[in-house]
């Protein structure tokens, strides 16, 4: 059984609350064969921001994505080795990159010890 989520999809919650009540309602049988893939579609330059913050909280949770990137898409397979499916991990791990993959960034970081701009110099 796959779960599959797109961004812009606008149905993120819900499809979390989909995964939890689904997830408990699996049985053993069930639960060895069933993974997320989860597809995210980016505006150019975003990818790889979106990626270093689900690095970081998989460090964090000790649990790793399965991952293929190219350009502007991200797609994320979870599943815990362990029990060969879902566990509880995947739902922690899929709802912190759900959050990532909505987090603005700036289209120009400001850097601290950046020259003044042509503008400012004006001045
Ligand atoms: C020893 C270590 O905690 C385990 O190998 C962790 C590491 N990261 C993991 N990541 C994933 N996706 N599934 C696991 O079962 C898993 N196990």
């Amino acid at each position: 059984m796959l779960f599959t989520k797109s961004l812009f999809s606008k149905t993120s919650i819900r499809f979390l609350h989909h995964c939890q009540i689904s997830l408990l309602n699996l049985n053993d049988q069930y639960n060895r064969s069933t993974f997320f893939i989860l597809i995210f579609l980016f505006l150019p330059l975003q990818a790889f921001g979106f990626m270093s913050r689900v690095a970081l909280h998989a460090e964090k949770l000790d649990h790793h994505p399965e991952w293929f990137n190219v350009y502007n898409k991200v797609q994320i397979t979870l599943s815990t080795h362990d029990c060969g499916g879902l566990s509880q991990r995947d739902i922690s791990l899929a709802t912190l990159i759900d959050q990532a993959s909505l987090m603005p960034i700036p289209a120009r970081a400001q850097r601290s010890d950046a020259p003044p701009s042509s503008q400012q110099a004006k001045k």
